[in-house]
């Protein structure tokens, strides 16, 4: 039996149609793990973050190759304003990653001027930030693009980057009409600035097949998150050939060695993003990057700028657009202030019981079957 500990936070803006965030902490023998699947997940999918929680508490995570890990800064779907002090505010990121295709109150997408104003208000923000600035934090090398050459020209100057993720939520011609405006919004066919196009586009499209038709039909590359992390089979992707990119999570696909197996098997460059963890579990993605032979592109990281209590002492920010790879502990201090009500720690504890029964009846049956 673990020892386990709820938390709870606001956010700063609302993402992925959350105000707040929590989750539960457990401790084993070499270290802290996380438990924080989203809510609208069931127990059957909920108990892979299991598996990754108990691997961080229970065995740790294998040695870094590098000492710091490349961040984007998340935007997301708010007001140009915002968006633009976000990007501002990031701890001197100069990767974005921008929401798009977010439902509007009816269930409508929101139109595609919106997403090009918040895309051209990060876009400016970069240009200030970059006037006399020659790009710390980039990743260090540029991404390559289907042909194993870099993605566009400007991937090979300094300068900062754009990608968008619109979590499946266009249709594919509403990605093949949008993907042009929004990459020109980027800067893209050679505008003068400091950015030129978008890096990628993360889920256009739901479908595995429709992530291969915009990938066939346009040349923004195309990074696929749901259709790996949410599959069956992750390898669909590749035989399908519906990527260049695929962006990795730590807890729901079942911890950093399970990730590092999946990154060999699928031979594509990964990014590594969070899912809106404490900086416990953010900590098992800086590990997981950390841990990766190659990195070619900056990590979705950095999200612990989207909580407005984290429960370790110094959460893993970017610092220069990096984050430093490091394990912080629960501080009890941060957690006072993170606190979960009462009815928000019983429904976790009850849901861990549940899950780790989950866990415990798949471990069981895997391995009477040898
Ligand atoms: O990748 C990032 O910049 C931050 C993480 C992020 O975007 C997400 C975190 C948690 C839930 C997801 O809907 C979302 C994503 O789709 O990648
Ligand atoms: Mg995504």
């Amino acid at each position: 039996m673990h020892d386990t500990i709820v938390w709870s936070t606001p956010l700063r803006t609302r993402f992925r149609g959350l105000d707040t965030r929590d989750g539960m902490l457990i401790r084993g023998d070499a270290g802290w793990g996380e438990l924080s699947p989203f809510w609208d997940y069931d127990d059957a999918e909920s108990a892979t973050w299991l598996r990754a929680a108990r691997e961080a508490a229970d065995t740790g995570w294998p040695a870094p190759v590098r000492d710091t890990v490349p961040v984007n800064v998340t935007v997301p779907a708010v007001e140009p304003e915002q968006a633009r002090a976000i990007v501002l505010a990031s701890g001197g990121c100069r990767t974005a990653k921008i929401k798009v295709a977010q439902r509007l109150p009816g269930g409508d997408v929101e139109p595609l001027s919106t997403e090009q104003a918040r895309v051209e208000a990060v876009r400016s923000a970069f240009d200030e930030l970059l006037a006399d600035d020659d790009g710390p934090g980039s990743p260090s090398e540029p991404p390559a693009d289907r042909t194993g050459e870099p993605a566009s020209a400007t991937a090979r100057r300094p300068g900062a980057r754009i990608r968008i993720d619109a979590n499946g939520g266009w249709s594919l011609d509403e990605a093949l009409r949008r993907l042009p405006v929004l990459d020109r919004a980027a800067g893209g066919d050679g505008r003068s600035g400091s950015t030129h196009g978008l890096e990628y586009v993360e889920q256009p499209c739901a479908s595995v097949e429709d992530l291969a038709a915009v990938r066939r039909a346009q040349h923004v590359p195309v990074a696929a998150d749901e259709s790996i992390r949410r599959a069956e089979d992750p390898l669909r992707v590749v035989r399908l050939e519906a990527a260049d990119v695929v962006v990795l999570k730590v807890a729901p696909l079942g911890g950093v060695r399970a990730c590092l197996d999946l990154a060999e098997q699928v031979g594509l460059p990964v990014v590594v993003s969070s899912a809106l963890e404490s900086s416990v579990g953010l900590a098992a993605g800086v590990a997981l990057a950390a841990a990766l032979p190659d990195l070619p592109h900056a990590c979705g990281l950095a999200t612990a700028q989207l909580l407005v209590h984290d429960v370790v002492a110094a959460p893993l920010l970017p610092v220069d657009g990096a984050i430093p790879v490091r394990r912080p502990s629960p501080d009890p201090a941060a957690l006072a202030r993170a606190t979960a009500p009462r009815d928000v720690a019983d429904r976790w504890r009850a849901r861990y019981h549940r899950l780790a029964q989950v866990l415990d009846t798949a471990d069981a049956v895997g391995s009477a079957a040898g």
